[in-house]
């Protein structure tokens, strides 16, 4: 029975275990016991068997980056092909409908504003809902300052890391899933630990770990507020209120290669006016706390097998690691099963 670990307990480390454990055959190829060479699933009197998986993480949640994301489904900050970016959206809203479906808590749908000073269409709006340009007309209503000459309104979907990430452990431990709490110095400690899949999800944490000094932080700086008379959500080209199950992230902070996680209160202020100026109902709004945290961000989503080795990358989702997480997550898993593949195959010769 191969073992397997994945490295880091954000929303791609506990996604990725996850998924591993569902989605390899829920049984062994048991040849020595039952002198098959198929998956023995058909034989009802054998007992199933899913994969052990290990999490290893220096921090779980509610301590990561993940719990920190305002949850909103739309990709952000992350400057890779704009089709790979489609391509696990797309798989994680139908990830977030099943989620939503069962009736867990801190998903639903959310529908609002993109006010912009250019005139621009993502393609990213082909997976959202409701999609409406705005008219000229419809845009002299809604503008809230002169640079907002275009804009369109659509439906998109919150996913809550905390609550979510929560639900997941819950999943992967039912499964027999294990965590082991531990910082890892460099990834070939890993190596020596006698694994035979290690698959990497630690986000900004790969710039030491893995010596990889593409990916780099963009500080973000938000607040948490209540304000149940705002029923739609805005952004614009630099702030944003994003609707959460029962509170409201206002932000709109992006510092490149920012490491400082102390909180700036007069950022806080300007970020608290500025959404206020875009949706005056703000200024009844309750304020309940504010956060910052560092977006592991990277040209591209670092999604890829080692070369003849048994390490799978998955970190540098920049502002996007919610939208992203289960497409993401299912690659890796396709990554696993290749890996284990080959392993068999040489193991045969
Ligand atoms: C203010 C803000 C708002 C955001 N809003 C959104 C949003 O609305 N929608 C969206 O899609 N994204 C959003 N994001 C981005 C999103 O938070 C990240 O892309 C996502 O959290 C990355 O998840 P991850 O699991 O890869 O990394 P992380 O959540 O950072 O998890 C990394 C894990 O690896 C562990 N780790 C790291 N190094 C080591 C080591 N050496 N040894 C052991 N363990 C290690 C850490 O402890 C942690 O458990 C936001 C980010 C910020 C900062
Ligand atoms: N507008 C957004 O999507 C914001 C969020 N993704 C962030 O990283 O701050």
């Amino acid at each position: 029975m191969p073992k397997i670990v994945v490295l880091g307990a954000g929303i791609n480390g506990i996604s990725t275990a996850l998924a591993i454990q569902e989605s390899i055959p829920k049984c062994q190829v048991i040849k020595q016991r039952m002198n098959l060479s198929v998956c023995v699933s058909s034989y009802p009197d054998v007992q199933f068997q899913i994969f052990p998986v290990t999490v290893i993480s220096d921090r779980f949640s509610p301590n990561t980056t993940s719990d920190v994301a305002a949850g909103l489904i739309e990709p952000y900050l992350c400057d890779d092909d704009v089709d790979r970016i489609i391509k696990w959206t797309r798989t994680t809203i139908l990830r977030i409908q099943e989620y939503m479906a069962g009736g867990h808590p801190g998903a639903e749908e959310q529908s609002g504003y993109y006010l912009s000073s250019v005139k621009s269409i993502p393609k990213w709006l082909e997976v959202m809902k409701n999609v409406h340009i705005l008219s000229e007309k419809e845009m002299k209503e809604v503008a809230k300052r002169p640079e907002h000459k275009f804009g369109f309104f659509y439906t998109t979907w919150y996913l809550e890391p905390t609550a979510y990430i929560k639900w997941e452990t819950e999943q992967f431990l039912k499964n027999g899933g294990q965590f082991l709490q531990q910082k890892i110095n460099k990834i070939d400690d890993v190596s020596k630990m006698g694994y035979d899949v290690i698959v990497n999800c630690t986000g900004l944490g790969s710039r030491e770990m893995v010596g990889d000094k593409e990916v780099y932080p963009t500080r973000g700086q938000v607040l948490r507020v209540e304000c149940p008379r705002v029923k739609h959500f805005l952004i614009d080209d630099e702030y944003y209120a994003l609707l959460n199950e029962n509170t409201i992230t206002l932000g709109g902070t992006q510092d490149r290669n920012q490491w400082n996680t102390t909180i700036n209160p007069i950022l806080s202020q300007k970020i608290f006016e500025e959404n206020c100026r875009n949706i005056p109902s703000l200024r009844s709004a309750r304020i309940l706390s504010a956060h910052v945290d560092l977006r592991p961000t990277r040209g591209t989503v670092r999604l890829e097998a080692e070369p003849n080795g048994k390490v799978i990358h998955n970190y540098g989702h920049g502002g996007s690691g919610i939208t992203l997480h289960w497409g993401c997550a299912m690659e890796c898993v396709n990554l696993v099963k290749k890996m284990m593949l080959e392993e068999k195959k040489n193991s045969k010769i």
